[in-house]
């Protein structure tokens, strides 16, 4: 079943396209990681879905219903983001005990395990906190709400390595237990590929791709090789990422439509076949026209 429906959807900043003719469908019970670039639209297009943000034209549909100032979405599902505001006057002890009241499938005993472990202090201003205790303090919301759907929006900016991972552990491991949808955007591909079932790809605001991780880990092959032998093994292929090596060499990334036998082929032709990570893919499919940042520093 699809939690989410969006057909055509835009959202217009004056003359800017925020998100531009969105077509996409999310099914429920699914850990779906909304990928792009920095303003590719992914914050845009969750706050649309959260019901925080009014669509400017286009339709979205979240539990069967229109997300804006929706009291059925607001009630089912949260939307974490580092910009959450909380009553100023509440020590963070009050703000996880009065949580239950606004989310009903709330974990009391989850919340402060994940408190204590993160070691917060009780009686902390939530405006007082440093930037990665507010998204260890929102992440901790967010997972002990245990939301139908639970918009994640870049949560673990902010937090060192180490507690990113634990972050991803206990979204994991609370996931499994009580399976609900969730919305996930990172800049961290790497991060969290073996956490995400579907990966929504977006550039311009754009739909770039939407597939399961299986599928985008066999999108493409690289190819590492003589640059004649490569150029006409790609002749009609699309090709996502090339670039010369050292003499004569160069590297493709490549469709992979390839039959085994073609593949078999290619290994005859001394060249060496490589997977490309989901990770390398998504940044190869959204980087833009103007070159890498080595041409910024280049002479001509
Ligand atoms: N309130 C706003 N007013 C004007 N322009 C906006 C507003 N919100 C977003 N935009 C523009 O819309 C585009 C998409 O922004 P959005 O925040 O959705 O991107 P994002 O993918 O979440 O980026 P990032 O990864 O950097 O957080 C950007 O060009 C941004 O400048």
């Amino acid at each position: 079943m699809n939690v989410i429906t969006c057909s055509n959807v835009t959202k217009q900043f004056g003359k800017k396209y925020a998100v531009n003719g969105l077509n996409c469908r999310i099914e429920e019970n699914k850990i779906t990681g909304v990928i792009g670039r920095n303003g590719a639209g992914k914050s845009t297009l969750l706050k649309m879905i959260a019901g925080y943000l009014k669509k400017s034209s286009g339709d979205i549909s979240v539990f069967g219903t229109h997300p804006f100032n929706s009291l059925d979405v607001s009630i089912n599902s949260i939307y974490i983001d580092d910009q959450m505001i909380f009553p100023p006057s509440m020590q963070l002890e009050e703000l996880l005990e009065t949580a239950g009241s606004f989310y009903p499938n709330w974990d009391e005993k989850l919340a402060w395990k994940l408190f204590h472990y993160f070691s917060l202090d009780k009686k902390q201003y939530h405006h007082h906190l440093s930037k990665g205790q507010t998204s260890t303090f929102n992440f901790i919301i967010g997972i002990a709400s245990r939301c139908s759907l639970t918009i994640l929006d870049e949560p673990v900016s902010g937090l060192d390595a180490g507690a990113r991972k634990d972050f991803y552990r206990a979204l994991l491991k609370d996931y499994i237990a009580y399976p609900r949808t969730i919305l996930l955007s990172s800049h961290h591909m790497e991060e969290i590929e073996d956490l995400l079932e579907d990966v929504l790809l977006l550039k311009e605001g754009r739909e770039i791709l939407h597939m399961p991780v299986s599928g985008l880990k066999e999108f493409a092959v690289g190819l590492k090789g003589s640059k004649k032998v490569i150029s006409q093994v790609v002749k009609d292929k699309k090709v996502f990422f090339y670039r010369d090596l050292h003499s004569h060499m160069s590297y493709a990334a490549v469709e992979n439509t390839f039959t085994k036998a073609e593949l078999q082929n290619m290994r005859t032709q001394d060249l060496f076949l490589s997977a490309v990570s989901a990770a390398d893919l998504c940044i190869y499919l959204t980087q833009d026209e103007k070159g890498g940042i080595d041409d910024v520093f280049s002479e001509s």
